[in-house]
């Protein structure tokens, strides 16, 4: 079997009397689009938080292409491949979309294109955002509009340019389809399915219609802990998620 490009081992994390993280482990391959799905509070998001380095676990390690990040900075993470996006869209909303993926560019590129000229007009930091912004899926008349003015699936798609910006080998996607509606959600789908294959994705959401249209595998979360981890149609078949989880509605 293929080695997992991430593989999270036994990790934990308590706030005060609470066990956010209680021995997770979990394994993502190459190229697969994993699922990480579990009730409010069940930990999903402090669990990316650690893999990403924005919060250090108290025990446990995590490796990303077979080599220990478990004590590396964001930043050094991001520049081995893991890129992330969040909840609550972070953008500079006087700024066109593309001048926030252009920037996002430079931000990558480093060096050279720093200081001395205006990223937001360089042609060769502003056509690398036209390609990232077609791969995420936001229709060219928006391009020069601010992001301020832009709809909830609209941002959260040119968040999702930024984040692939960083040419990740895993996508940290955390709750992509929350506050969009029905079509906006169909069309942040269809985005996700021509990115599928490409690069390995996490997925945190809550929209288990998605969930199960995109995953090639489920891990499922309860306080803390992964009570199942398989494809789609074993989780949905599990008792145990069925108990602790999905609940008639989301069956139907
Ligand atoms: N910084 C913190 N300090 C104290 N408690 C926290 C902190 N961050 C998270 N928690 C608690 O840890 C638990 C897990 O929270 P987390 O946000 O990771 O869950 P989640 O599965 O992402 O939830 P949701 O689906 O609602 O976003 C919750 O009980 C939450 O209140």
């Amino acid at each position: 079997m293929t080695a997992p490009l991430l593989l999270v081992e036994g990790l934990r994390k308590r706030f005060g009397g609470l066990c956010a993280t209680d021995d997770l482990s979990l394994a993502v391959r190459p190229g697969e689009l994993h699922a990480l799905i579990g009730p409010n509070g069940a930990g999903k998001s402090t669990a990316i938080a650690q893999i990403t380095g924005e919060i250090r676990p108290d025990a446990g390690r995590i490796l990303f292409a077979g080599r220990d990040i478990t004590r590396l900075p964001p930043s050094r993470r991001v520049r081995r491949g893991l890129s992330r996006t969040f909840q609550i869209v972070q953008l500079l909303d006087e700024a066109t979309t593309l001048e926030n993926v252009a920037l996002a560019v430079q931000a990558h590129q480093g060096h050279s294109f720093r200081f001395w000229r205006d990223a937001r007009r360089d042609e060769r930091l502003r056509q690398p955002a036209r390609q990232l912004l077609l791969r995420a899926g936001v229709e060219a008349a928006l391009w020069e509009q601010r992001t301020g003015d832009l709809s909830a699936g609209a941002r959260k798609q040119v968040e999702l340019a930024i984040a692939l910006a960083a040419a990740p080998r895993l996508l940290l996607l955390d709750e992509p389809m929350a506050g969009l509606g029905p079509s906006e959600s169909r069309a942040m789908t269809e985005t996700l399915r021509g990115l599928k294959g490409r690069l390995a994705i996490l997925l945190v959401e809550h929209d288990m219609e998605a969930v199960f249209a995109l995953a090639d595998r489920v891990s499922v979360l309860v306080d803390g802990r992964c009570i199942a981890s398989g494809e789609p149609a074993e989780i949905r078949a599990d008792p145990a998620v069925r108990a602790a989880y999905l609940t008639e509605d989301e069956e139907a």
